[in-house]
C-alpha cells in the first residue's frame, strides 16, 4: 500500500456558468522516500493538484488517501490537522512572513507542536543550521537573498517533522547555484524517508528526483522512474501537534504591532484621546461635587434639618430663621405662622431626632463697641446645631454671654486691618421688636465677641449669638420665646436625614393640612450633585462621541491590516492554523491597541488632572479633578469593549478568506 494515494481527482473552475475542467481524473501513488517531480505546461493544473494533495483545496471530486485512510476534505478541522502534522510547503515565492525574524518564521510551525519552549527554539536553530543560516536567524526576510529565503522556507516546512513536503516551483526564482543547493537539500529530505513532491517546468530539476510524472491536458501522461526511492524509514514521531494556544496568537499579535510600532502607536493615541476626555470629565465631575458638598456642609450642618411652618403662599419657607419675622414670632409686615410648643414636641418625638432648637432671628440690629461708631442694619440669629464650627474663620462658638460676628459686615468695620483682634472685645447689641402685649420694646445686652464667621451667602444671617443669652434678653424685654417661625432639628445619623425630613413634611394637623416645611442641607447637596452628575455625564457623553470615531479608526485599521496581510493569512492557514486562530490573531491585535490606548488615556488624564489641580489651587485649596478607580475601570472596560467590537468584523473577514486565494494575493 502506497503512503499517499490520489484516486480519480477531478477539478473544474467555473466562470459564471461556464465550466473549465483543469484536472480530468488523476490517479497516482506516492511512497515515502520518493522525490517526485510533476512536469507540465504552464496552466496545466499542477498547482491545483498540489493544493488538493496539500489539504488546502476542498472543492474537488475524487479521493486522497494518506497511509490508507481517506482524507475527509469536507471536514475543515481534519484538514487543518493534516496540514499541521503531515504536510510542509515550499513555494516559488518563499512566502515568509515579513514582520517576523527568520527564527520566528520557523517557530510558527513549532508553536503548533507539544515541544517545550526551549525544545522548540533549539529545533528551529538546528534546522536553520542544517540549511546553513545560523548566522542569519535574527534577520528579517527582506534582509536575505532569494536562496537564503528559500532555505528559511525549507527549514520552516521541515519544522513540524512532516512526512510529505510539497514544493511548488521551489527553484523557480533562484539562480543555478542556489537551485543546485536547494535541490540537494530536497534530495536529502527525501533520503531521510520523507515524500517530496515538487512541481516544476524544468527538466533539469525534474531529473534530480526519483520519478517524473507528466501532466498533460489535465491527465497523467507518461511516468518515468529515474532511480529507486530511498529505503530509509523516518524515525518515529517525536512530536505531536496541538492547536495553537491563545498566548501564542497574542504574542504574534504583539510582534506585528511592534513591527509597525509608530503606525499602531498613532492609532492607540487617537483612541486614547476619547478615553482621556471621558476619564478627565468624570474626574472633574467628582471633584466639583466634592467641592460643593464640602462648601455646603461647611456652611451648615448636614445632620440638621431646618423646619418652618408650611404655608402655600410663602412656599419659599424661611431657612435657618425667617428673615422677615421678628423674634418672638411676631411680624410687622407679614403674618408668618409660628411653631408652637406642642408642634415642637411632635417633632421631638420622631425617631432619630436628638434635639430640637428654636431659631430666633433679629433684624435691623445695631451694635456698638466701646468708643466706636454704631454699626446698624444687621441680622442676628442664635447659634444652633445647624451652624458648623467650620464656618468660623477665627475664635470659637459663642458660649453664654458671647457672640460670633461676621467678618466683613462687623469685624472689619470695627478694626479694618486687625479684624481678628476684635475677638474678646465687648459690644452691646440692641434692636426693637414687639413684646407679648404687642408694644414696641428694645431688646439689648452686652456680649463678648468669641469668634468670626465668613458667610459666603449674603442672604443668610451671619452673626450668631448664644441661644441662652438671646432668650434671656428677650425674656427681660417681655418678648415671647415659645413661638418662632423656625426650628433646627438635629438627627442622629446622616443617613436618616432624608427619611426624617420626609417624615416631618408628611405631618398633618386635625384638618388634614400640612404643618411643616423641612429642608436639609443634604437634600440641597443631593440636588446640586444631581445637576453636576448630569453635567459631567453630558460632557463624558460628548467625549464618548470621540470614542465612536476611535472605534471606526480601529475597524478601518483592522480591515486595512487584513487586506494588507492576506498573504500572511494564507501562509498561516497552510501551516495548519485554523480559522479560529486567525480570528484570535486579529482580535488580539485590536485588544492590545485598546488596552494600550486605555493606559495612555488614563496616564494622560492623571497627568493633566494634576496640572489642572495645581492651576486651580489659586481658586481654592481643593483637588477639583478627582479620578476614581471606578472611572479608570470603566474606561478600561469601554476600551476593551470598543476594540473587541471593532475587531469582530475584520477578524471574521480574515478568517473566512480562502487560503488558496490568500496565498496567491500579491
Ligand atoms: N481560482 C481560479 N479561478 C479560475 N481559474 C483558475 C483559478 N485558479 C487557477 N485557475 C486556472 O486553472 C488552470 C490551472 O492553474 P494552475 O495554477 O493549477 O496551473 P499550473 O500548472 O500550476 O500553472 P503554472 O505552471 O503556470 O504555475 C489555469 O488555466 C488557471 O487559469
Amino acid at each position: 500500500m502506497a503512503f499517499l494515494e490520489i484516486n480519480n481527482i477531478k477539478k473544474s473552475y467555473y466562470l459564471g456558468k461556464e465550466e473549465f475542467p483543469v484536472l480530468k481524473g488523476i490517479t497516482l501513488d506516492f511512497e515515502l522516500g520518493e522525490f517526485v517531480s510533476i512536469l507540465g505546461e504552464s496552466g496545466g493544473g499542477k498547482s491545483t493538484l498540489m493544493n488538493i494533495i496539500g489539504g488546502l483545496d476542498r472543492e474537488f471530486q475524487g479521493e486522497v488517501k494518506v497511509n490508507g485512510e481517506k482524507l475527509d476534505h469536507r471536514n475543515e478541522k481534519e484538514l487543518d490537522k493534516y496540514r499541521r502534522e503531515t504536510v510542509g510547503y515550499i513555494y516559488q515565492s518563499y512566502n515568509l512572513i515579513s514582520h517576523l525574524t527568520v527564527l520566528d518564521n520557523v517557530l510558527i510551525s513549532l508553536d503548533m507542536t507539544n515541544l517545550s519552549k526551549s525544545e522548540r527554539e533549539s529545533r528551529a536553530k538546528h534546522l536553520l543550521e542544517q540549511v546553513g543560516l545560523s548566522a542569519h536567524i535574527h534577520k528579517y526576510p527582506n534582509q536575505l537573498s532569494g536562496g537564503q529565503k528559500q532555505r528559511v522556507a525549507i527549514a520552516r516546512a521541515l519544522a513540524n517533522d512532516p512526512k510529505i513536503i510539497i514544493a511548488d516551483e521551489p527553484t523557480g526564482a533562484l539562480d543555478s547555484q542556489n537551485t543546485e543547493e536547494v535541490l540537494k537539500i530536497l534530495n536529502g529530505i527525501a533520503n531521510e524517508g520523507r515524500l517530496v513532491i515538487t512541481v516544476t517546468h524544468s527538466q533539469e530539476v525534474a531529473s534530480t528526483g526519483t520519478r517524473i510524472v507528466h501532466l498533460i491536458d489535465g491527465k497523467i501522461g507518461d511516468e518515468q522512474r529515474i532511480r529507486p526511492a530511498s529505503s530509509q524509514s523516518m524515525t518515529a514521531d517525536q512530536m505531536q501537534s496541538r492547536k495553537l494556544p491563545l498566548a501564542v496568537s497574542f504574542k504574534m499579535a504583539l510582534k506585528h504591532l511592534k513591527f509597525n510600532f509608530w503606525r499602531n502607536s498613532l492609532i492607540a493615541f487617537g483612541t486614547a484621546i476619547g478615553l482621556f476626555a471621558v476619564i478627565l470629565f468624570s474626574g472633574l465631575g467628582n471633584g466639583i461635587s466634592g467641592y460643593i458638598s464640602k462648601q455646603v456642609t461647611a456652611m451648615a450642618n448636614p445632620q440638621v434639618v431646618s423646619v418652618s411652618r408650611y404655608s402655600k403662599t410663602t412656599s419659599q419657607g424661611p431657612e435657618n430663621g425667617a428673615q422677615n419675622s421678628r423674634p418672638g414670632g411676631t411680624s410687622t409686615t407679614n403674618e408668618t405662622k409660628t411653631i408652637t410648643e406642642s408642634q415642637l414636641e411632635e417633632i421631638k418625638q420622631l425617631k432619630n431626632v436628638t434635639s430640637v432648637e428654636r431659631s430666633y432671628t433679629a433684624s435691623s440690629v445695631t451694635i456698638k463697641a466701646n468708643n466706636q461708631k454704631e454699626i446698624s442694619a444687621l441680622t442676628f440669629t442664635n447659634w444652633t446645631k445647624a451652624i458648623t464650627k467650620e464656618s468660623l474663620v477665627a475664635g470659637h462658638a459663642p458660649k453664654k454671654g458671647e457672640i460670633v460676628i461676621n467678618k466683613t459686615e462687623v469685624a472689619k468695620r470695627i478694626s479694618k486691618k486687625n479684624w481678628k483682634d476684635v475677638i474678646g472685645k465687648k459690644i452691646r447689641f440692641s434692636y426693637v421688636t414687639t413684646n407679648k402685649a404687642k408694644q414696641p420694646v428694645t431688646v439689648a445686652a452686652d456680649v463678648v465677641i468669641s469668634g468670626i464667621v465668613e458667610s459666603s451667602n449674603s442672604n443668610m444671617a451671619s452673626n450668631y449669638i448664644n441661644t441662652a443669652t438671646l432668650t434671656h434678653a428677650l425674656k427681660q424685654a417681655n418678648v415671647a420665646t415659645d413661638k418662632t417661625s423656625s426650628v433646627a432639628v438635629k438627627i442622629n445619623d446622616l443617613d436618616q436625614v432624608n427619611q426624617v425630613t420626609k417624615q416631618i413634611n408628611r405631618i398633618r394637623n386635625q384638618s388634614d393640612k400640612r404643618v411643616f416645611k423641612a429642608t436639609s442641607v443634604s437634600s440641597l447637596i443631593n440636588t446640586i450633585k444631581t445637576y453636576i452628575n448630569l453635567a459631567s455625564t453630558v460632557l463624558a457623553a460628548i467625549a464618548g462621541i470621540s470614542l465612536i470615531v476611535s472605534a471606526l479608526m480601529i475597524i478601518v485599521t483592522m480591515y486595512m491590516s487584513v487586506s494588507a496581510r492576506t498573504k500572511e493569512i494564507g501562509i498561516l492557514r497552510a501551516l495548519g492554523e485554523s480559522k479560529r486562530d486567525i480570528r484570535r490573531l486579529f482580535i488580539s491585535e485590536s485588544l492590545i491597541i485598546g488596552l494600550a490606548s486605555a493606559v495612555i488615556g488614563t496616564l494622560v488624564a492623571y497627568g493633566s488632572g494634576a496640572v489642572l489641580n495645581i492651576a486651580l489651587s489659586s481658586l481654592a485649596a481643593f483637588s477639583f479633578v478627582q479620578i476614581s478607580w471606578i472611572n479608570v475601570i470603566t474606561v478600561f472596560a469601554i476600551a476593551l469593549i470598543i476594540s473587541l467590537i471593532a475587531a469582530v468584523l475584520p477578524a471574521r473577514h480574515a478568517a473566512s478568506v480562502n487560503p488558496i486565494d490568500a496565498l496567491s494575493a500579491e
